[in-house]
């Protein structure tokens, strides 16, 4: 099939790669000249494991290409993927200016049958306004499809090539069809693709974000409660998450939720709620305990120094919202990064990826280390942020050696307290009791 990819950032990109990869035709078009020449070079514009390899093989291969022109991208697809931001507007609202400002260049465009495919997570409703906006200009045929995007960041190929479900919102046959055709290479039997109608195909994606959400500000919770009630979060965690009804998956506490979507789409929802009149008062609460959990280290480390944190140096392991990313948007460690310099701390930050940007973003006003193990030398504590697996596995001896005081404050769980307690640390990590330095 020949397809057109309009946005090319991470889903675009993971979009046009993966469809390319299943042999159809893609182009992918970016308003971004520098990223299109970059990536029409051979240069890839995110770092996601996995994706290279394959964006490499079909570039060459001629399956994928790239260009500014929305008119020579569109050509001849049959099918046309919106993969455009949808930021928070003012009120929180999701901002449709992208999607609707390029589905009314698309109602110039148009001059036979073709599908328009919401990939942006986007408001109940937008289906119905891109066809309106189209509509006034295009008075042929074409169909408006909404096919939300459920893959994570660090682990988007898979997810994209083994979708646990994919979710197509139309009514169309004919765009059914197409869909089913296109989707075939990917969905393994049980994984099923589910026909909807467009509205709740664009509700379920905000439902599961904010479900997902709701998960881990709940595990939050409970890992303070954990702390204050001498309880341990990980027995909690394993006692529940052995439930069935329960999972296993995404109850561990931390330093909260960040990246590109769930902070904006559990936003997005509370106010599409609020805007039909309903208050969705769970969500109020998720949104609540996020803000204060991105920020949870910040007075324990301040009563661990006594309040005195003027001058201090502080080692920070992970800036990227997650592992396995580079992705810096909404990232924890950046709300900490704040809150210490704010105290006069001078941060020395360690990332295995996401450096770069966060240098774009904040300059000198943080240094940055060259491993894990160089920022320790004179600091006063470590901060982990990411669950980076280096991380995970560090050489403790060479950190023993560049690491004097020994004082961590882990907001990801990433150490076993008897473990941290043996080898002398004072550990403090999320709803388990501080591991303090043996005398
Ligand atoms: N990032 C994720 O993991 C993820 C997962 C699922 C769904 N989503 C949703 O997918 C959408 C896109 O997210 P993203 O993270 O890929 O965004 P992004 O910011 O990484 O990329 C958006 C791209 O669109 C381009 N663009 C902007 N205006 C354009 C125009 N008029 N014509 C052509 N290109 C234009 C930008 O230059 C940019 O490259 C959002 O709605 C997001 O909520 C994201
Ligand atoms: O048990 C958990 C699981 C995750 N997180 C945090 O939650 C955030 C989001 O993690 P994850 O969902 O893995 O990353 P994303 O790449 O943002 O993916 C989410 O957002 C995408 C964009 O909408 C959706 O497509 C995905 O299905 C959805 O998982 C990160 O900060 C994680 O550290 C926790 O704190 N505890």
């Amino acid at each position: 099939m020949k397809i057109a990819v309009v946005g090319t950032g991470y889903v675009g990109l993971v979009t046009g790669t993966c469809f390319s990869e299943t042999g159809n035709t893609v182009t992918c078009i970016d308003i971004d000249a520098r990223k299109v020449r970059k990536l029409s070079s051979g240069e890839i514009t995110i770092y996601e494991p996995g994706l290279e390899h394959l964006f490499q093989r079909n570039l060459k291969e001629g399956r994928l290409r790239f260009t500014t022109s929305l008119v020579d991208g569109i050509s001849d697809a049959q099918i046309i993927f919106l993969a455009l931001p949808t930021p928070p507007g003012k009120d929180g609202a999701a901002d449709l200016s992208y999607v609707l400002g390029v589905a009314d260049e698309l109602g110039n465009l148009l001059d036979d049958y073709k599908v328009i495919v919401d990939k942006s997570t986007v408001p109940v409703g937008t289906a119905d306004k891109v066809r309106e906006v189209i509509a006034r200009k295009y008075k042929g045929e074409f169909d408006v499809v909404s096919n939300p995007e459920f893959l994570r960041e660090g682990v988007a190929v898979d997810d994209f090539m083994k979708p646990d479900r994919v979710v197509i919102g139309t009514r169309s046959e004919r765009a059914q069809r197409l869909f089913r055709e296109l989707y075939a290479p990917f969905v393994r039997q049980g994984n099923p693709v589910l026909f909807m109608d467009e509205r709740s195909a664009e509700l379920a994606k905000y439902a599961a974000n904010a479900f997902l959400a709701t998960k881990i500000s709940f595990m939050n919770e409970i890992a303070r409660m954990c702390e204050l009630l001498g309880a341990d979060v990980d027995m909690v965690r394993r006692a529940i998450g052995s439930d069935e009804r329960i999972g296993k998956r995404f109850l561990f506490p931390g330093i909260g939720y960040g990246g590109s979507c769930f902070p904006k789409d559990v936003q997005a929802l509370a106010r599409s709620a609020a805007e039909v009149g309903y208050p969705f008062r769970i969500l109020e609460s998720v949104m609540h305990v996020n803000e204060s959990q991105k920020v949870y280290l910040v007075p324990k480390i301040m009563d661990y120094f006594k309040g005195r944190l003027q001058g201090r140096k502080i080692a920070l392991w992970g800036l990227a919202f997650k592992p396995n990313t580079d992705d810096i948007r909404e990232a924890p460690a950046l709300y900490i990064i704040e809150a210490l310099l704010a105290e006069g701390v001078h941060v020395h930050a360690f990332d295995p990826e996401a450096m770069p940007n966060v240098r774009q973003l904040l300059g000198d006003r943080i240094s940055y280390g060259t491993d894990q193990y160089s920022v320790l030398e004179d600091a006063d504590a470590l901060i982990i942020a990411t669950e980076w697996s280096v991380f995970r596995t560090p050489d403790f001896e060479k950190m023993d050696a560049a690491f004097a005081q020994k004082v961590i404050f882990d907001g990801r769980n990433v150490f076993e307290v008897p473990q941290m307690q043996a080898l002398g640390y004072y550990y403090e990590s999320v709803g388990r009791q501080p591991a303090a330095i043996l005398d």
